[in-house]
């Protein structure tokens, strides 16, 4: 009898009413199941169509929406949600011509919608966006035929698409959600340019023949196969060639010397100059073996390896480590953490790109370059971090030619003189530690201990002279070292002409180029550095002199507590 009753009560409505409640409650399943069983009663039934489909909008299951809405709108064509909800699947899956046709179809029905009215004004802004450049600029055409070239050869990437931000900076959006954990991309194996084709190349065999002695092997090898492909009158890479490109003005080895100029001061002109003549070493290196090299000429040579350091990929290929260019993988952005990791995967023979997390509809899909600090973004990627955690400051230890015990010390060091040591404001990376050692190295007076200190360097595997194992020696030998490292810091902030405070001023002006831009981020964060080191020199020297519960107060919290702790406390104590 019972069940009777319940039979009776289960009508589209009941459905109807109870989907609706599910779908309050976020419980996007329920409602999707009690909307069916609706349908199921009565197929045709607009609200639950219209209904359905919202739910399936919730689910990200987009075409089903679809399908729901279009019955809804072939049943009733003025049933104006139908619009509303294809117009919304639509644009969720960045079809934004229909979803704007849609908008309009609803529109004509009443004109007053205002669900409507708001999505269009979404829409709208979603067009605008993607129209930055022209939907028929040539740069578009050369994206298309890659697209199309990479897809006939096998390639997929369904929910991704290139935005312009500008005719030479792109970046990857998706069309639609990305689950955590979905492959994004999937480009084959004939598509990727590795080392071993670029040894393959006639100029690549005879680079290999001479055995050269190149700074930079990889980057060169595969700067001379696009050079090569380049040169060809077809190429069957010419679609991903296209795309490489044009302009490198960005990279600061083709900075004008009016750019440079704005980095007066900065240790980072002595690795742009360094790059420089690396790399005019390695193509002449190349035209003194294969003289026909020189008809490319050094400038292009250049161009492409800093294409090629950009662009780069690392990946293991059968079991064979190799390095080579991927095209469209290699269209993602930096960001940190990362959002995305790639791989050569054996399985699917091809590279691979999964997402980390769940990746929004319309967002930059971006990968992670690693963790480095601004110069070798800026040297190598043509671009800057701000607020990058990881910027260095190369500080130059030399010995001092004065020192009574130049020569033991310096034959310790592998008869160097003077030592690099590239610190972070951060007293956890182990170069605080070698920068420190060092120093106390340098500045030992009494070298009736080296011994000693030697032996505490020394580890099974890894004889001679460790600066990161020099401890703390003496209160006299920490002080000099203190005012070593107050002396480094403050005449390496006296070398450029601009103070940090006024850096910041400079930035928030709009009239800087991007370039300019770049060199005032750059030496803004080496200054960053120089400051904290001064600081925690002046800080460290004041509490030589105090004591124990002092120093432990003024190191709780403080972004030098390991140092004061560990270091002051015990050669107060002593
Ligand atoms: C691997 S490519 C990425 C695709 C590149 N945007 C394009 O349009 O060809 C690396 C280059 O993209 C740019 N780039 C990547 N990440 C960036 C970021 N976070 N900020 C600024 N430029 C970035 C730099 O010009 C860099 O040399």
């Amino acid at each position: 009898m019972g069940g009777k009753s319940k039979k009776k009560r289960d009508t589209p409505e009941s459905f109807k009413e109870k989907g609706n409640s599910a779908f309050n409650m976020h419980d996007f399943s329920r409602a999707l199941e009690l909307y069916t069983k609706g349908l199921e009663l009565d197929p045709a039934h607009v609200i639950l169509l219209t209904n359905r489909a919202s739910a399936y909008i919730e689910l990200r299951r987009y075409e089903d929406a679809i399908t729901d809405s279009a019955k809804a709108i072939e049943t009733d064509p003025n049933w104006i949600k139908g619009y509303y909800r294809m117009a919304v699947a639509h644009r969720e899956l960045s079809r934004f011509q229909e979803a704007i046709d849609y908008v309009h179809r609803g529109l004509a029905i009443n004109p007053e919608f205002t669900e409507l009215l708001a999505l269009k004004k979404e829409i709208e802004a979603d067009m605008e966006i993607e129209t930055a450049l022209p939907l028929d600029h040539p740069e578009r055409k050369k994206f298309e035929n890659l697209f199309n070239w990479l897809i006939e050869g096998g390639a997929k990437f369904p929910k991704i698409k290139l935005r312009f931000y500008s005719k030479d900076y792109r970046g990857v959006h998706s069309t639609t959600f990305i689950a955590k954990n979905e492959c994004i991309v999937v480009i084959p194996r004939s598509h990727i340019i590795t080392l071993e084709m670029a040894k393959a190349t006639p100029i690549g065999q005879k680079m290999v023949a001479a055995n050269l002695n190149l700074l930079s092997p990889k980057h060169s090898f595969l700067s001379s196969f696009i050079l090569q492909e380049k040169a060809k009158e077809e190429s069957w890479w010419k679609p991903y060639l296209d795309i490489l490109p044009e302009s490198y003005s960005n990279f600061p080895i083709f900075y004008t010397d009016e750019d440079k100029e704005w980095l007066t001061g900065s240790p980072f002109l002595d690795q742009v100059n360094e790059k420089i003549q690396d790399i005019e070493e390695d193509y002449n290196c190349i035209v003194d073996a294969v003289p026909e090299f020189a008809n490319f000429p050094l400038f292009e040579f250049s161009k492409i390896r800093m294409g090629v350091s950009s662009r780069i990929f690392g990946m293991q290929i059968d079991g064979n480590k190799t390095d080579g260019f991927v095209p469209l993988a290699d269209m993602l952005n930096h960001r940190r953490p990362r959002q995305t990791t790639w791989s050569y995967e054996e399985s699917k023979n091809g590279f691979i790109i999964e997402a980390m997390e769940d990746i929004e509809r319309g967002i930059e899909v971006l990968d992670s370059y690693g963790k480095k600090c601004n110069s070798r973004f800026l040297l190598n990627y043509g671009f800057i971090v701000r607020n990058n955690d990881a910027n260095e400051y190369p500080f130059k230890c030399k010995l001092r030619e004065e020192d009574p015990n130049l020569m033991t010390k310096r034959s310790l060091i592998d008869g160097n003189s003077s030592q690099t040591f590239r610190v972070q404001a951060d007293e956890k990376e182990n170069v605080f530690n070698e920068f420190l050692g060092f120093l106390r190295f340098l500045e030992l007076n009494d070298i009736s201990i080296l011994p000693r200190i030697m032996e505490e360097c020394q580890e099974e595997d890894q004889p001679g002279f460790k600066p990161s194992k020099v401890k703390p020696i003496s209160l006299a030998n920490e002080k000099r070292v203190l005012q070593h490292v107050k002396k480094l810091s403050e005449n390496g902030i006296a070398l450029y002409p601009e103070t940090l405070e006024e850096d910041g001023q400079i930035l928030e002006r709009t009239d800087l180029t991007e370039n300019q831009r770049n060199c005032v981020l750059m030496r803004q964060g080496e200054k960053q550095i120089l400051h904290w080191y001064l600081k925690f020199a002046d800080l460290a020297l004041a509490l030589l002199d105090a004591d124990r519960k002092e120093v432990k107060k003024a190191a709780k919290g403080s972004p030098y507590e390991s140092y004061l702790t560990h270091c002051i406390i015990p050669l107060i104590g002593k």
